[in-house]
C-alpha cells in the first residue's frame, strides 16, 4: 500500500486558491502511483473561523471534487478536513472517498481545541470515524483528537489497523505531536499516519513533522519542515505480527476497567 502524505501550506481564508492547490497535489500523488492520498486539517479555509459564514463549504463542493478525482484516478483519498456548514452549524469535517468514487466516511472532529477557538465557532461531532477501504478497517481523527487515548483506542477496538490523523498543529507544541503519534501507534499496535500542515496564519506558525509510525513504534516517514508530498509503502500484516509478539489486546481486562472511571 503506497500512501502519499500532503504536507502543504494553506492560504488563510482563500478557498479558491486552496482547492486549486489540493487538486495539483492530488494529481501529482496519483501520477506517482499512490493508493491512498492524505490531506491536512481545514485545508479549504485554514483557521479563518470568524469568516466561516462566507467561507465554509455549505454545498457538496468538496465531496464532489474528491469523489470525481478518486474515481477518475482510481485512488483512495483521506480528505484531511474542511470547514463545513450543515445542520445550522459549522463543523471541521473529514471526508474519505474510495477508489470507486464513493464517500465512505464523513467524520466531524469530536474534540474541539479551545486554544484555537474551536469551541466558540464549531460544533462537535459524535461519530467514531472508522471506515473501510479495500475491505480493511481504518480510523480517521482530526488533530486535537489524538490527545484522547480512549478515542483512538475505541477505533482500534473497532478493528482499525491504521489511523489517519489530519492536523494543523503549531510549531511550539510539535514535540507533543511527534510523541503522541508514536505513543498511539505503540499502545494500539497499529499504523499511525499523521499529516500536518506547514506555513503560518495570522495566529500560528505550523510545525510540519508529517509522520508515519509503524505498530512497533518505528518512524517510517518524517517530513520535518519539507513542503510537498511524502510517500511511504506499508504492509498491514505488520499489525498482526506485532499483536502476536506482545498480545496487548488479548491481555486487556475489560471487567476490571468497568469498575473504575476509565
Ligand atoms: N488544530 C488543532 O486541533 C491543534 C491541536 C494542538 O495544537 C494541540 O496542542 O493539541
Amino acid at each position: 500500500m503506497k500512501i502519499a502524505c500532503v504536507q502543504m501550506d494553506i492560504v488563510f481564508g482563500e478557498p479558491e486558491k486552496n482547492y486549486q492547490q489540493v487538486l495539483n497535489y492530488l494529481t501529482e500523488a496519483a501520477d506517482n502511483g499512490a493508493d491512498t492520498i492524505v490531506l491536512p486539517e481545514m485545508w479549504n479555509t485554514g483557521y479563518a473561523l470568524t469568516e466561516l459564514n462566507t467561507l465554509a463549504d455549505s454545498t457538496n463542493r468538496t465531496v464532489e471534487m474528491l469523489k470525481n478525482f478518486a474515481k477518475e484516478k482510481s485512488v483512495n483519498i483521506v480528505g484531511g478536513s474542511v470547514s463545513t456548514e450543515k445542520n445550522n452549524g459549522f463543523y471541521n469535517t473529514m471526508y474519505v472517498v474510495n477508489k470507486k468514487g464513493e464517500l465512505v466516511s464523513e467524520y466531524d472532529k469530536a474534540h474541539r481545541f479551545g486554544l484555537m477557538d474551536e469551541h466558540i465557532h464549531l460544533e462537535e461531532g459524535d461519530s467514531l470515524g472508522t471506515f473501510k477501504l479495500d475491505n480493511v478497517v481504518y480510523g480517521g481523527v482530526i488533530c486535537y483528537d489524538i490527545r484522547f487515548p480512549e478515542w483512538i483506542r475505541a477505533q482500534a477496538l473497532n478493528d482499525a489497523k491504521l489511523i489517519f490523523v489530519s492536523a494543523e498543529w503549531p510549531e511550539p507544541r510539535i514535540d507533543h505531536w511527534r510523541t503522541l503519534l508514536q505513543a498511539r501507534a505503540i499502545e494500539n499496535q497499529c499504523f499511525i499516519v499523521g499529516v500536518n500542515r506547514i506555513g503560518s496564519d495570522p495566529n500560528n506558525v505550523f510545525g510540519g513533522s508529517t509522520m508515519v509510525v509503524a505498530p512497533w513504534g518505528e518512524i517510517r516517514l518524517d517530513m520535518k519542515k519539507e513542503e510537498g508530498i511524502g510517500y511511504v509503502e506499508i504492509d498491514l500484516n505488520e499489525v498482526e505480527e506485532v499483536r502476536k509478539r506482545i498480545p496487548v489486546f488479548d491481555d486487556r481486562r475489560e471487567k476490571l476497567y468497568e469498575t473504575f472511571k476509565i
